[in-house]
């Protein structure tokens, strides 16, 4: 059956409203998640993106006990090293909301000198959380909230990288990451593109020259970010602030949930 591509909903605000209607776009996933189907599934990235979280916290309407929460990537480093994208999401979000620690999902620490292991150790804690409830051949997020790289990369799927073309595994691991530090774990396209929803966020002029590359005629170019596409009935989102999507030439979409 042939299904209309999605339409681009891509929306941009100055930055210091950008976190408010990100919040408000997550509030909306989780309330139609919990609804469906009891619970939220999400999935976080690291970098910038933990702080734009912030209207969570004190927010009466998150179901901190609904969610659980794994990472799109993640440096192998302990748990509490600043380059861990885990410690990132904690200090700016975790530890101020009353969400039970066992629903935060982050790599065994004790498995750090064996990342294959430890590739395959999160793979599995993925794997009980949705293999007895979806029946698909990859777990369905309910969400998932990814960076873009100035070189179009997302998660840790770098462009010209060999994990690009993964099409098996749900968790691969890398020890050649051009963003430092070099060993890292990530979910891979399928898991990406089986997601219900995906929003990139983006925000800074840093990622202004990436952007419209991205965005426009992505097939010919296969950066990373491009191959994002979840398939239908899944839905992809673009929430960058101005700076951001100052290149960005086609009209903008108003926002409306
Ligand atoms: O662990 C990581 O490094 C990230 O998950 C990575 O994919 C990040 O999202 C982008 O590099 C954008 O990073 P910034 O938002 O900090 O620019």
């Amino acid at each position: 059956m042939h299904h209309p591509p999605n339409p681009l909903l891509l929306y941009s605000f100055p930055s210091d409203d950008l976190p408010r209607a990100l919040a408000d776009f997550v509030l909306k996933a989780q309330k139609e998640s919990i609804e469906k189907k009891g619970r939220f599934t999400i999935a976080l990235s690291g970098g910038s993106l933990p702080k734009q979280l912030k209207e969570l916290i004190n927010d009466p309407t998150v179901k901190w006990d609904k969610w659980q929460v794994f990472y799109a990537d993640e440096r192998v480093v302990p748990l509490d090293h600043p380059d861990s994208n885990h410690n990132l999401c904690k200090s700016k979000l975790f530890q101020h909301v009353p969400i039970p620690p066992a629903n935060i999902h982050h790599i065994d620490p004790v498995l750090l000198d064996d990342i294959e292991e430890l590739a395959d150790a999160y793979e599995k804690e993925l794997i009980r959380e949705f293999a007895q409830k979806d029946s698909a051949r990859f777990p369905v997020f309910d969400l998932i909230l990814l960076g873009l790289g100035e070189d179009g990369h997302t998660c840790s799927l770098f462009p010209g990288h060999e994990l690009i073309t993964e099409s098996d595994r749900w968790v691969a691991y890398l020890e050649d990451s051009p963003k430092p530090p070099p060993k890292r774990i990530t979910l891979t396209f399928p898991v990406l593109n089986h997601a219900s929803r995906i929003a990139f966020v983006a925000a800074g002029a840093g990622k202004a020259d990436v952007l419209p590359l991205v965005l426009d005629n992505p097939e010919e170019r296969k950066l990373p970010a491009s191959l994002v596409k979840p398939a239908h009935p899944g839905q992809l989102y673009w929430f960058v602030d101005d700076a951001a999507s100052v290149n960005v030439a086609f009209s903008k979409t108003p926002f409306k949930l």
